[in-house]
């Protein structure tokens, strides 16, 4: 997800510059593209709303999705008499999205389902487009694509508005788009604006956390599926820590060495490989000159496998680099960034992280798996680095 050029550096709140916006854009003017205070205010309502305390609550729903996920491979194996060969990224994807609409639309989450397709589809456009296309004006222009794009934007708009009005008639409820709702509600923007602002927010959150848990499991599965020795240790551990028990905040927490494979994978197959930062004005990079307006781009990828930052086997996999945590991993840590760094760090990270380790653990606990001789190694990047051929395993019931 590299965020967007934006012009607005110095937005009021209150005066969001929306007609300055493209209409072809697919994130609108919500927390992933915006500046200034209207990112501050942005940024300040959703936050809290992801912090750990919020994120243990929503343990119960992750553990839904991901058993859901369970049952439907179970069905595949008892079909397959045995072992399936499943392609998996299609039952992670859905089980991101599942988790994410709950945590965002809370009982209204089978509407928020409805969008969210709407949001793939938008968001396919855009991948086949995102690095290919530099002609200016031409998202103006009435393509094919373009005319696609521009009525799954006027879709999604009016579901996300239908949602919020019934939500008002129902009484109040604590997920995220209350509280997106509340944060417009207690600026001073018109009307309009404020559907503006909560529309573009629950598409920006949605496209913050989808495609990118997604990935990292899928790729965290193809790591494990190649080294048959680590998947045996984590299993190990997670069956000595839940003893037939569904895993809980406090027992995820105990899964030293599933955290160790996940710091691991997300090292060698971080899904957003450019954290990009936009000059807000003239400033001295080094000894580079850098004009207002220009983008920096971090390659993370570059970063995440030098040697000379992880030593000699930086390419391997050795989630025991991680035995010590980030510190002890690497010369610098804060080079170790599939989160991004600083002010604008990943709000998701909580959430993510405890997707990963309930999902990766509860599949751990019942299939054993391998790769299958369907897979192809060969990462694309989209908008994230995803396997360009999808991930095949060999699954079979423990
Ligand atoms: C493994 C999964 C994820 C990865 C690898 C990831 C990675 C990132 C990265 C690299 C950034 C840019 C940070 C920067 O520019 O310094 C970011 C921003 C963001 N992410 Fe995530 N993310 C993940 C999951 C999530 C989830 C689940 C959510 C929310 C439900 C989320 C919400 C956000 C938001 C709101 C921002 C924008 C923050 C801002 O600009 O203030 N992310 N993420």
């Amino acid at each position: 997800m590299v965020r967007e050029i934006t012009t607005s550096t110095t937005l009021d709140l209150g005066k969001p510059s929306y007609q300055a916006k493209e209409r072809g854009s697919l994130l609108g003017n919500g927390i992933l593209t915006s500046n200034g205070a209207y990112w501050a205010h942005q940024r300040k309502i959703i936050a809290p709303e992801l912090y750990m305390e919020k994120v243990k609550g929503m343990t119960r729903l992750i553990t839904d999705s991901a058993i859901t996920l369970v049952s439907s491979w179970n069905g595949l194996i008892e079909a397959e008499g045995g072992v399936a060969d499943i392609k998996i990224d299609n039952y992670l994807r859905s089980f991101s999205g599942d988790v994410i609409s709950r945590a965002c639309f809370g009982s209204n989450y089978s509407r928020g389902e409805e969008i969210f397709l709407r949001l793939r589809a938008l968001q396919d456009i855009f991948s086949k487009k995102v690095l290919t296309t530099g002609i200016p004006g031409m998202r103006h222009l009435p393509t094919k694509s373009n005319r696609e794009a521009w009525a799954l934007q006027k879709e999604i708009h009016t579901l996300v508005l239908k949602v919020v009005k019934e939500r008002n008639e129902a009484g109040y409820e604590k997920d995220l788009l209350q509280m997106v709702l509340e944060g417009a509600r207690n600026s001073d923007l018109s009307q309009d604006d404020i559907d503006r602002f909560i529309v573009d927010n629950c598409k920006n959150i949605y496209l913050a956390g989808y495609e990118t848990t997604a990935v990292s499991a899928i790729w965290c599965l193809m790591l494990l599926a190649s080294n048959l020795e680590w998947q045996d240790r984590i299993r190990a551990e997670v069956v000595q820590i839940c003893r037939g028990r569904i895993p809980d905040s406090d027992m995820i927490r105990k899964m030293k060495q599933l955290t160790m494979v996940i710091n691991e994978s997300l090292r060698l197959y971080p899904p957003v490989v450019v954290v990009s930062r936009e000059a807000l004005t003239d400033m001295k990079f080094g000894n580079i000159n850098v004009p207002k307006g220009v983008n920096l781009w971090t390659l993370v990828t570059t970063l995440h496998t030098d040697p000379e930052i992880w030593g000699p086997d930086s390419y391997k996999f050795n989630p025991d680099r991680f035995a010590n945590g980030i510190t002890g991993a690497c010369k610098l840590p804060h080079l170790y960034m599939p989160f991004g760094v600083g002010p604008r760090v990943c709000l998701g990270q909580n959430l993510a992280l405890v997707e990963l380790k309930i999902l990766i653990s509860l599949i751990l606990s019942n299939f054993s798996f391998s790769l299958s001789p369907k897979y192809v190694h060969s990462p694309a990047l989209n908008l994230v680095v995803e396997p360009g051929h999808g991930a095949n395993l060999l699954v079979k019931k423990l």
